[in-house]
């Protein structure tokens, strides 16, 4: 049929519509958008809110269990006294403060940002100022953000790795709302306690406390207050520490006996969480595997040898931690640091990347993994703890801890395993284990083993070039140099 003559008559017209199809879709038949302002997947976990929604959840503002001393960690828990049935219905909900609408700095041009973030913090500042003045004292929660640092453990299990058994303690405390880590290795706490000429445990000051009249024998094994191996056949809850008053985490309680100049101190990791290196197994970066080599440094067996005719020499389990803090990308988010990767592939290294997103090269701080190495009854400077020994080859992070009071004896080089590998002269085999160890270690990591590649070599020479790192630079080409 030719089109023309299918005009003459209203049979043809719809026939024609049938042939031609459905009309074009007007602006109001569009159909809703599927990523509707209201994320389902949000209010769901908002709505099933308790302590088993994770930390991702409660990074939201509204999350409406913030305020709950049990699953939350800016709740001022000092004043926790126990929870009181009769109260439970008038507990209060944290309220959704809008708080304007979001201001997209990483959008923005650098030198716009950067004056922005400025005045942004400065007008946070006095707007929190200004709020705690005009607040009655007795609803002062903003106080707490210049209140002393204090922390928490929370709970701590045994987690078995291939370097043997660690005990994972999660904490909270007062400056912001992210659950940093220890990563304790102390296998001699399975032994019972330890014998006069050997150190003690590295054990949580605040875990170890009792926490409210009421805790039940339950409650305390639960959150991890026990004593050598949990199984169902033993269960020993542990003794509060000695002289724990007011759950001031930096007063002194451990005495140190039986430390001898032999025994080394024990060997510590501030490590700063990395998505992609640890998670993706990304080889941009080698902290995925600073995390499995630090953790089986730390593991290995400590020689002690004789002292005299009479004392045979000795071998005790390796002991240390790895405080693992939430500063992903070197403190400027993990949103950011994704960013800086695609300016890195167009060329930039990784500390002009950051500048050019309008962030400093470093942007984090150490102050709570200070608070948390102190109620471990690690580095304590006045004494009462053990001094540290700290594997890093970054001079920033010794000089951070040793700002808070912390008792550095030496630092202990962070080589790259691939480094190893390709150059054996480089490791100091008095510290470090031979390379062959070295390929055991990390069986469960993705990508396990040494991690090599263009990206990696690029980003540890900007980390020994320009941010000062100690690393004997070594290169393909030594000329490079
Ligand atoms: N901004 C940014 N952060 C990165 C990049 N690659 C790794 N990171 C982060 O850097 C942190 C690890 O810091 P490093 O500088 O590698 O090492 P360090 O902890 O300062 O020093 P060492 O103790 O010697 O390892 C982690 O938070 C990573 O997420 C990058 O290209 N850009």
């Amino acid at each position: 049929m030719h089109p023309s003559s299918i005009h003459n008559s209203e049979a043809d017209a719809a026939l024609l519509d049938i042939l031609t199809g459905p009309d074009r879709p007007t602006p109001k038949t569009v159909l809703p958008r599927r990523d509707a302002a209201l994320d389902p997947l949000l209010i769901a976990a908002a709505s099933a809110s308790g302590p088993h929604v994770t930390r991702n959840h409660y990074q939201h503002d509204f999350f409406p269990g913030v305020m709950l001393p049990q699953s939350e960690g800016s709740w001022d828990w000092t004043k926790f006294t126990g929870e009181d049935a009769s109260t439970k219905s008038e507990r209060k909900r944290l309220m959704y403060e809008n708080a304007g609408p979001l201001i997209p700095t990483e959008n923005l041009p650098t030198s716009y940002q950067k004056k922005r973030r400025s005045s942004l913090a400065q007008v946070t500042e006095e707007r929190l100022r200004h709020q705690v003045s005009t607040q009655p004292e007795s609803t002062r929660s903003v106080h707490k953000l210049f209140s002393p640092l204090e922390v928490k453990c929370m709970a701590r299990t045994r987690i078995p790795t291939p370097h043997g058994p660690v005990f994972l303690h999660i904490y909270h405390n007062n400056r912001d709302s992210k659950e940093h880590m220890a990563i304790v290795v102390d296998p001699a706490q399975f032994s019972g306690p330890p014998a006069p000429d050997e150190p003690p445990h590295i054990r949580s000051r605040t875990l170890d406390a009792v926490w409210t009249e009421n805790e039940t024998e339950m409650d305390r094994i639960t959150r991890g207050a026990y004593v050598g191996r949990l199984s169902p056949t033993s269960r020993v809850t542990s003794n509060p520490p000695e002289n724990f008053e007011s759950r001031d985490s930096s007063r002194p309680v451990r005495e140190v006996t039986g430390l001898t100049d032999a025994i080394p101190s024990p060997l510590i990791r501030i490590h700063s969480e990395c998505f992609t290196g640890e998670t993706v197994g990304s080889m941009r970066c080698d902290c995925g595997e600073q995390l499995d080599e630090a953790i089986r440094l730390i593991s290995q067996p400590i020689a002690i040898p004789s002292q005299s005719f009479s004392t045979p020499s000795k071998t005790l389990p390796g002991r240390g931690a790895v405080i693992y803090l939430r500063q992903e990308g070197r403190g400027i988010g993990l949103l950011s640091k994704i960013r800086a990767y695609n300016l890195q592939d167009l060329g930039h290294d990784t500390v002009t990347a950051n500048l050019m997103l309008g962030h400093q090269a470093d942007e984090r701080g150490y102050e709570v993994a200070c608070a948390i190495l102190r109620d471990l009854g690690l580095g304590n400077p006045d004494g009462a703890g053990e001094n540290v020994r700290v594997l890093t080859n970054n001079p920033d992070k010794v000089e951070a801890l040793e700002k808070e009071g912390i008792r550095v004896v030496q630092r202990v080089p962070m080589i790259p395993r691939s480094w190893k590998t390709r150059n054996p002269q480089l490791v100091d085999h008095a510290v470090l284990a031979p390379v062959d160890d070295a390929r055991v270690a990390g069986a469960t990591l993705i990508g396990g083993g040494a991690v090599h590649g263009e990206d990696l070599d690029k980003y540890l020479r900007t980390k020994v070039l320009k941010m000062g790192h100690i690393l004997p630079l070594w290169l393909e080409n030594p000329e490079q140099q």
